[in-house]
């Protein structure tokens, strides 16, 4: 056990018990327990202790730290919370998770030290929820488990929202997939299954041979021509609010919106106007702009029945969160022996 290049880790293996166990035989590992952390400011103060109680005490300080998933509420993982780790020598980072949007990866890449994700980990379950959301909007599911559960089976006149519509097959409809990576080809894959016709739209255009029978089109060519858009690519600077008032106001009247990647893609308030013009007819949300805030729009009684929420879990699943833990193992073995690893997402001058 390396006891001169130590590892700190937030909380533990939750799935991958037996090959974490070896990896705690194989390395020095100080875990910061979840228990009694609520927040942020919680974990950088944890964070900072752990350094200091080794550097104090002479000993070398930590050369790596992880987080595993359920850690999301600690975000954003950045130098406010780690600067006190790359002063004291570590330079590789790895958190549960695909995207990444709330890690400092820019500042780690100039303190020389790797990020790495956990790239393909919810790639299954996020494809398999993108499609639960697609069929949960087009079939009016949540209008019909409210009004089940209220007692009031398929409605009546005596309710604002009247009858149940009836739901809408999405065999021969358009499916504009926003984001053509790993999930979003899964869910070309699915979607095609069921008698979509998928396009896509990506900064660029992705290999044919890698289109998974999508059809690559421009922005404005998705907007117009899709039945049903999915959201699939990650938050970054250019693709906030990338579906706003003027996209809405591009798209077909009654189509459908799916989003398991990152609320704030959508501005929400447009969304909000949009479901009420009837522009658009349903909406499945993973994941929203403020979480875990609801914008009071998706809530109103007049809105609701229409809109299927998620608490950003359609990644969650064991197998899912089994395969991102074995995914950080993997890194930090990489890394542990001096490797490039395979899921680093930036280049540090090492
Ligand atoms: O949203 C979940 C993830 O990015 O892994």
């Amino acid at each position: 056990m390396a006891e001169d290049r130590p590892i700190l880790a937030l909380g533990s293996a939750a799935f991958a018990i037996s090959e974490y166990a070896a990896v705690l035989k194989r390395y020095q590992i100080d875990t910061i327990p979840l228990t009694g952390l609520t927040n942020n400011a919680g974990v950088t103060k944890a964070v900072a202790d752990a350094v200091a109680t080794r550097t104090t005490s002479g000993k070398a300080s930590y050369v790596a730290f992880i987080w595993f998933f359920g850690t999301s509420q600690f975000s954003p993982f950045d130098e406010n919370m780690l600067s006190s780790l790359t002063q004291n020598g570590c330079r590789f980072f790895s958190g549960g998770g695909a995207g990444y949007d709330d890690v400092g990866t820019e500042w780690m890449t100039s303190e020389g030290a790797y990020y790495c994700n956990t790239p393909t980990a919810i790639t299954v379950s996020t494809a398999n929820g993108a499609l639960m959301l697609i069929l949960a909007a087009t079939r009016p599911l949540i209008q019909g488990d409210m009004y089940t559960k209220a007692g009031k089976w398929r409605g009546d006149a005596s309710i604002p929202a009247g009858l149940i519509p009836y739901g809408e097959d999405i065999e021969g409809m358009t499916l504009g997939i926003i984001g053509l990576g790993s999930i979003g080809k899964a869910l070309a894959v699915r979607a095609q299954a069921c008698g979509m016709k998928i396009i896509y739209n990506n900064r660029r255009r992705i290999l044919e041979s890698e289109e998974n029978g999508a059809t690559y089109v421009s922005m404005d060519d998705l907007l117009a021509t899709s039945d049903v858009i999915s959201v699939n690519c990650p938050l970054t600077e250019s693709t906030r609010h990338l579906l706003g008032r003027t996209e809405f106001s591009k798209m077909k009247t009654g189509v459908f919106i799916v989003n398991t990647a990152r609320g704030a893609i959508i501005d929400e308030e447009a969304l909000v106007e949009a479901l009420r013009s009837g522009k658009v007819s349903r909406v499945g949300l993973d994941v929203v702009e403020h979480e875990p805030k609801i914008h009071p729009g998706l809530l109103d009684p007049s809105l609701s029945y229409r809109v299927t929420l998620q608490p950003h879990t359609t990644g969650r699943t064991t197998q899912a969160f089994y395969k991102g833990e074995l995914q950080i193992i993997k890194s930090v073995d990489e890394f542990m022996r001096g490797e490039r690893p395979e899921y680093a997402v930036n280049d540090p001058k090492i």
